[in-house]
């Protein structure tokens, strides 16, 4: 079957189970797995697509058919799993079983999971050559690259022992490529369970899970797009009654021939590159992650402009203060942009240097990426310089003393 058809399935799939696609839209094949386009205009507030909540994977969805695939004895490890264990061994089930007899009322998602972007489709860093993760050396994303290779393997080999102790085979087939994969699909396309949940808020106490939503994740990302993301929760229990669901309406008019967009909120390119595996050029939203050691220091996240450094400069300003809570004088404001300058240059000579077009062990898509962070990194702590000598030159930092 070709990717056209995959996607296919998963429209025809998808509506038959209770969903909807908007009868003018096509998902078409694209690098990164598929797009959405209209194929006559749209009003605006169109409803584009909606997934009832009965397909959505969830934590508790997948740690019921984990249960049943592997049998009781395994349940008590599976609770402490967390939800990407739990839903990226769901996924990874899929490829290993197969969509025949054994299968069968378990593992639900065969289409939506064979219209999933393959590996070599993937470009977050986990996906990058060994040349292509070096390109990143000297900034914050490489950091965090290597933090969730190493998270993410520890779950993997946790997952492994579990599968292992129940099925060798199971356990064979059920490699750090294949988890890599449904992490990837998970981090790249996950939804808030906020979403899903009786009160829906966004903004709700605790930490909202991660979730898909199938059909409602086959849009790209345009930031800023006036999306709303609506659920329709029938029944008043904490069970919602069949024919909820979750709808993505677009406000803006779309044109024929078009491409219709989700918008995944204001994200920095440090987030889309890792979570996601793509960039914005010149994205308004980037930051940088500044850290200082000792008692007064702290780790802190500036944007463009500058914005969000002002707890950075009263946490050097107290450092360089000799003593503590006195009024800063004109000297220790002056050491305060020494510091911060010399700590800002040193930020800006360890930044990686990437061209584009890239050599040739580098793919194109890759260093473009690569680029469009790091050109944001620089322009970021090139904001600092001008902070730094703002607060020197500009008389925002009280008269020298007589
Ligand atoms: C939720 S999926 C969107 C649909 C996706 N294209 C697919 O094939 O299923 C998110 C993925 O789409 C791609 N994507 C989304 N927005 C993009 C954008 N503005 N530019 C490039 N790729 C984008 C990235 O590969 C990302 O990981």
């Amino acid at each position: 079957m070709s990717a056209e058809d995959h996607l296919h399935e998963l429209k025809v799939w998808l509506e038959r189970n209770g969903g909807y696609f908007h009868p003018h839209v096509r998902l078409r094949k694209a690098p990164s797995g598929c797009s959405v386009v209209a194929s006559e205009s749209l009003p605006p507030d169109s409803k584009i697509v909606s997934c009832p909540f009965t397909l959505a994977i969830t934590k508790e969805s997948t740690l019921s058919a984990l249960s049943v695939l592997l049998g009781s004895p395994s349940t008590t490890r599976l609770t402490s799993w967390s939800e990407r264990q739990l839903i990226s061994t769901y996924l990874s089930f899929h490829w290993i079983i197969g969509d025949g007899e054994s299968s069968k009322g378990v593992l639900a998602h065969f289409p939506y999971v064979k219209s999933l972007p393959a590996r070599d489709q993937l470009r977050t860093p986990l996906h990058f050559t060994e040349a292509e993760l070096e390109l990143l050396k000297g900034s914050n994303l490489y950091g965090a690259t290597l933090d969730r290779r190493r998270e993410w393997e520890a779950e993997f080999e946790e997952c492994r022992g579990v599968i292992s102790a129940v099925d060798r085979e199971w356990a064979d087939q059920f490699t750090w490529e294949l988890y890599l994969t449904a992490a990837t699909h998970l981090s790249s396309r996950a939804f808030p369970s906020t979403l899903i949940s009786q009160n829906l808020s966004l903004t709700s106490p605790g930490v909202p899970e991660p979730i898909l939503l199938p059909g409602v994740d086959s849009l790209n990302h345009a930031r800023a797009e006036p999306v709303s993301w609506v659920q329709s929760y029938l029944g008043s229990g904490p069970v919602p009654d069949a024919g909820s669901c979750l709808s993505l309406i677009l406000h803006n008019p779309i044109a024929a021939g078009a491409e219709l967009f989700n918008n995944y909120g204001p994200k920095p390119n440090s987030e889309l590159i890792l979570g996601y595996g793509f960039s914005l050029p010149n994205n308004p939203d980037d930051t940088i992650v500044l850290k200082i050691g000792g008692p007064q220091g702290g780790k802190w996240e500036v944007g463009r402009g500058a914005r969000g450094v002002d707890p950075i400069w009263d946490s050097v300003l107290a450092m360089v203060q000799p003593e503590e809570g006195a009024e800063p004088t004109y000297d220790d404001h002056l050491d305060t942009a020494d510091a911060l300058a010399e700590m800002v240059q040193q930020l800006m000579d360890k930044l990686p240097r990437v061209s584009v077009p890239a050599p040739d062990d580098i793919r194109e898509d890759v260093a473009l990426m690569i680029q469009h962070y790091v050109e944001g990194q620089r322009e970021i702590l090139e904001s600092l310089v001008e902070y730094t000598e703002t607060k020197e030159w500009h008389g925002e930092v009280p008269a020298p003393e007589t």
